[in-house]
């Protein structure tokens, strides 16, 4: 088992800050950070026994600081199954923010659209998951420190501060979507016949992140929400390649909208 608490105090013990909410920034996400007050930036590299980052559009750091008057932390990078990092390690951030007192998560990433109705630039909430990696971050003796054998997870996200973001974002101009988010391992690419397959099963978008966070999260009582930003249509949706810097590109075009969602769920 890892010494979360370890972990935790030594990320409290570099700054005065003392983070109410934490962020995962997904890909091409992270210049949310430019936008905090009085921000430290640790990177992973300084943490003994902390998993590394190695994917473009994904620094490798923890930022603390203000946003919205809110004190925060920020993963400017997040660890993915297709890295090769062991599934444990991908979630170990989710419990070193459950040590560090983090009651609100919120969860980030862009994702290829599946439903038809979306477009690229839209931002999806996420109201439920399917886990189509078949792994688990749970599997392995259960720590009971953090929480239950068994979670339920009929509940994936809180729909209550959901509904207030929702609100106060159409009150701004900005028209939330909602979605089920497949997760799968990656790193290639859907293929067309995957994406139909994925479509038929309910998913309204695909990405290679999020569920493993979801479920940590939920097995330590850590509430949270959770926004894809679409990036491109999936695979065979039109007569296109992917690419991963089309990826990045959407995510900064949609920059001020998708920092004003963040900002409206730390305010409501
Ligand atoms: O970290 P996220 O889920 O935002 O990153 C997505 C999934 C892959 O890592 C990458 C593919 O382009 O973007
Ligand atoms: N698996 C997957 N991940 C993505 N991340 C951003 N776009 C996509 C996509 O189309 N498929």
């Amino acid at each position: 088992m890892k010494d979360y608490k370890k972990l935790a105090k030594h990320l409290l013990e570099r700054t005065n800050v003392k983070p109410e909410f934490a962020l995962i920034l997904g890909s091409g996400l992270g210049y949310l950070t430019k936008y905090f007050e009085d921000s430290h930036a640790i990177s992973y590299s300084e943490l003994e026994g902390f998993p590394q980052s190695t994917v473009e559009g994904h620094a490798g750091r923890f930022v603390l600081g203000k946003f919205h008057g809110k004190n925060v932390i920020a993963m400017d990078g997040r660890f993915h199954y297709y890295e090769g990092h062991e599934i444990k390690d991908v979630v170990t951030p989710i419990y070193v923010f459950k040590e560090m007192g983090i009651s609100r998560l919120i969860i980030t990433n862009a994702a290829g659209g599946i439903n038809r109705s979306f477009e690229p630039g839209d931002i999806v909430a996420i109201t439920d998951i399917i886990n189509f990696a078949f792994r688990n971050p749970l599997i392995g003796p259960n720590d009971e420190r953090y929480g239950v054998r068994f979670p339920d997870m009929s509940k994936t996200i809180d729909f209550d501060w959901l509904e207030k973001v929702e609100k106060t974002a159409e009150s701004r101009g900005i028209k939330l979507k909602r979605g089920t988010y497949v997760w799968v391992t990656g790193p290639s690419y859907e293929t067309p016949a995957e994406i139909k397959a994925y479509e038929f099963s309910g998913a309204d978008m695909v990405g290679m992140s999020t569920v493993p966070e979801i479920i940590a999260a939920r097995h330590c009582g850590i509430n949270l929400i959770a926004f894809s930003c679409i990036t491109n249509m999936a695979s065979g949706i039109l007569d296109k390649k992917l690419v991963h810097e089309e990826v990045v590109q959407t995510a900064q075009r949609v920059k001020s909208a998708f920092s004003k969602v963040v900002g409206i769920a730390l305010e409501v």
